[in-house]
């Protein structure tokens, strides 16, 4: 298979000098509309809202919310905890609100956070491209991989970071088979991975979420290809809920399984999984799809959004600084604290 699209043409946050674009991702993939941001109010509530979603993304988005909230002369401080408390799981929030900050607290003024904003976009779309290669080069010629939710340009700046890899091993030839959970309840593999793979020419097949163990057992994937959260010390990731039963059924089927994402999803802060905040969002989100009730009145439902991965049913983690094969705490000490 060859791709046959720019991979780099889909941008889903567009700054805009005052004001950020968002590709609103909830009305995908039957209609491109965009929001404009033109506060860091909008911005938080876009975050909350899954306008714009994605681990980096909502951590670049956050930035440019700080950047409105500077031109406008607002006390930065509650901006920066506003735009903190739109979800909890994904650290990128936080470390894109801290590097703001600290600039901030150096006495950055609106067009130096500007330049800021525009550093830490242009450092993940960077590291996308190397994630790609690295994990890319993992993957033996002629197989096929599973990816789950949404890594793509849609999540990040651009290009992506498991489907940046999964981009990467089609054009390269190596990925012969691409399959796509459907994700469960938001749907981001089916609305968006799948969006993102026609778009660039790249055939894939979706897979209903409970299929996976099925696709396994026929032996057509020999990786599980997939994005973080948060990767906490020793190895653990949390992710889209779904990925720790795909381990589990990786495992047992003799697949490997890939993470791959960008080192400012690595929190050192963080010990284990245990720790992670899994974002719990409203049950209605499973009691309905495409705004069409599913359940019968009175019923209820749990709906958390983040699942953790145990270190030990990881074959790699993929980042920009490299490849950590078989994560452990001093694997990932070695690579990110080897102080
Ligand atoms: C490169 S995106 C990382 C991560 O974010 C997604 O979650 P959500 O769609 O709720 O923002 C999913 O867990 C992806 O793997």
């Amino acid at each position: 298979m060859t791709a046959l699209a720019d991979h780099d043409s889909i941008r889903a946050v567009q700054w805009r000098g005052d004001v950020l674009r968002l590709l609103d991702q909830r009305r995908l993939p039957a209609e491109e509309s965009w929001l404009e941001c033109r506060t860091a109010a909008h911005v938080r509530d876009a975050i909350a809202d899954l306008v714009v979603r994605g681990a980096p993304a909502i951590g670049i988005a956050a930035a440019w919310g700080v950047v409105l909230a500077a031109q406008t002369g607002e006390a930065l401080t509650p901006v920066l905890e506003h735009l903190r408390a739109a979800r909890p799981t994904a650290v990128n929030l936080m470390w894109a609100l801290d590097r703001m900050r600290a600039r901030i607290e150096a006495g950055a003024d609106a067009e130096a956070l500007q330049r800021e904003a525009q550093v830490i976009q242009d450092e993940d779309l960077a590291a996308n491209h190397r994630m790609g290669a690295l994990g890319a080069a993992l993957i033996d010629a002629g197989s096929g991989v599973l990816t789950h939710c949404n890594t793509g340009s849609l999540a990040t700046a651009g290009y992506g970071t498991a489907l940046g890899v999964i981009r990467a091993g089609v054009a390269e030839g190596r990925i012969e088979r691409v399959f796509a959970g459907e994700t469960r309840p938001w749907l981001q593999g089916a609305r968006l991975t799948m969006w993102e793979l026609v778009h660039d020419g790249i055939p894939a097949k979706l897979i209903a979420d409970s299929a996976a163990a099925h696709l396994m057992r026929s032996g057509q994937v020999q990786w599980v290809v997939i994005g973080a959260d948060r990767i906490a010390a020793n190895g653990d990731v949390a992710n889209k809920i779904g990925s720790y039963q795909l381990a589990i059924a990786a495992r047992h089927h003799g697949v490997k399984f890939m993470v791959v994402a960008p080192s400012t999803t690595v929190d050192m802060a963080t010990p284990s999984g245990e720790a992670i905040e899994i974002e719990m969002r409203d049950p209605n989100e499973l009691l309905s799809i495409a705004g069409v009730r599913t359940v019968i009145d009175g019923a209820s439902a749990w709906n958390p959004v983040f699942d953790v991965t145990p270190a030990s049913l990881i074959d790699a983690i993929v980042t920009e600084r490299g490849v950590i094969e078989r994560p452990d705490a001093e694997r990932m000490r070695a690579m990110f604290d080897p102080s």
